[in-house]
């Protein structure tokens, strides 16, 4: 195994398949095991030696002649990662497959991988898909930018509240876990399909998604048409989101507390003293005005078989 701060090849072996590997992530447990599976598909290992490693890692990868970069993680380890291809202007160069082994592993399963084994088959088969990426003051996001609700309402909602209610599962979820919550305070601007579109006032929460999705259907997003999903949730009695999210799972019906808007580009500026707090792919983020937008479809993954027959 090579140690996280280690250089360039050797020059002795191929190495165009490495694998990004957080020790931490998850239960911790997963290190053995995908380093056994990494030698059997080929991946030379990189391990992560502290929080924001993953994005040098990343950065050195092109440079370093790789066209396949494994991310065994969870949900903020991609997103570090996709920082270094960034950074680095490497998005052409190098395709990402995710290993899931986090808490929540959002991604992974939005593109249809959802265990080890499926992200290094992912990675055999070979079959990358192009997604949109989430741009937040130049910061890359995968899957979602959200303010309002306590980080931990970031990750995944439960599966039962999710079957039963729909995407918006993660409002109420979020309402559940918030011990005290001070709404938001805010204006967004945004360029949506048909025009600009303002909205202004106190909301619960506010959704930017590209591979996920806040309204609608079960379905994660394709992250493919080069839009965001910005949902708005109005600061009203945790009663009537659950009764609007029923309404919209079931009756597919607009409902008046909800606003969903598709839109390439957004401001958002906090109208209090205080900077908005955002999670970004659960990672914790402030501004007091951020633009955000998205860049579409600039990220090549590898893809579960399901997806990929998806889309
Ligand atoms: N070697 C390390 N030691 C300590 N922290 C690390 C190390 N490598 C990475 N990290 C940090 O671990 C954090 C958590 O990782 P990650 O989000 O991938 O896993 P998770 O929280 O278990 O899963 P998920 O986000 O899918 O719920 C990241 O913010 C990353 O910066």
């Amino acid at each position: 195994m090579t140690s996280g701060d280690a250089g360039s090849t050797d020059g002795t072996t191929e190495d165009t398949r490495r694998l990004i590997l957080n020790p931490t992530s998850g239960d911790g447990d997963h290190v053995e095991r995908v380093s056994r599976l990494a030698a059997t598909h080929g991946f030379r290992i990189v391990e992560t030696e502290r929080a924001g490693h993953a994005i040098d890692l990343a950065a050195r990868t092109a440079a370093d002649g790789v066209d396949l970069l494994a991310v065994c993680g969870g949900d903020g380890t991609v997103h570090e990662a996709v920082q270094g291809l960034v950074a680095a202007d490497a998005l052409e160069d190098v395709a990402l497959c995710i290993i899931p082994a986090g808490t929540a592993n959002i991604a992974a399963s939005a593109l249809g991988i959802e265990h080890l084994r499926d992200g290094f088959a992912a990675a055999d088969r070979g079959e990358t898909k192009r997604i949109d990426l989430g741009m937040a003051d130049g910061e890359p996001f995968v899957l979602s930018a959200i303010a309002g609700l306590p980080a931990a309402a970031s990750t995944a909602a439960s599966g039962g509240l999710k079957e039963r209610v729909g995407t918006l599962a993660f409002v109420i979820e979020g309402l559940r876990t918030a011990r005290e919550f001070d709404g938001l305070e805010v204006a967004v601007d945004a360029v949506a399909g048909d025009g600009e579109y303002a909205w202004q006032g106190e909301a619960l929460c506010l959704g930017i998604g590209t591979l996920r999705r806040f309204t609608g259907e079960n379905e994660p997003s394709n992250a493919r048409n080069g839009r965001l999903e910005v949902t708005i949730v109005d600061r009203v009695p945790p009663t009537d989101v659950i009764t609007e999210a029923v309404e919209r799972r079931f009756l597919s019906r607009e409902t008046p507390h909800v606003t969903t808007i598709e839109a390439s580009q957004l401001e958002v500026v906090a109208l209090k003293d205080e900077p908005v707090r955002f999670s970004l792919d659960g990672e914790r983020r402030e501004y007091e005005t951020v633009e955000i937008g998205v860049r579409p479809r600039a990220l090549r993954v590898c893809v579960g078989e399901e997806y990929g027959s998806r889309t």
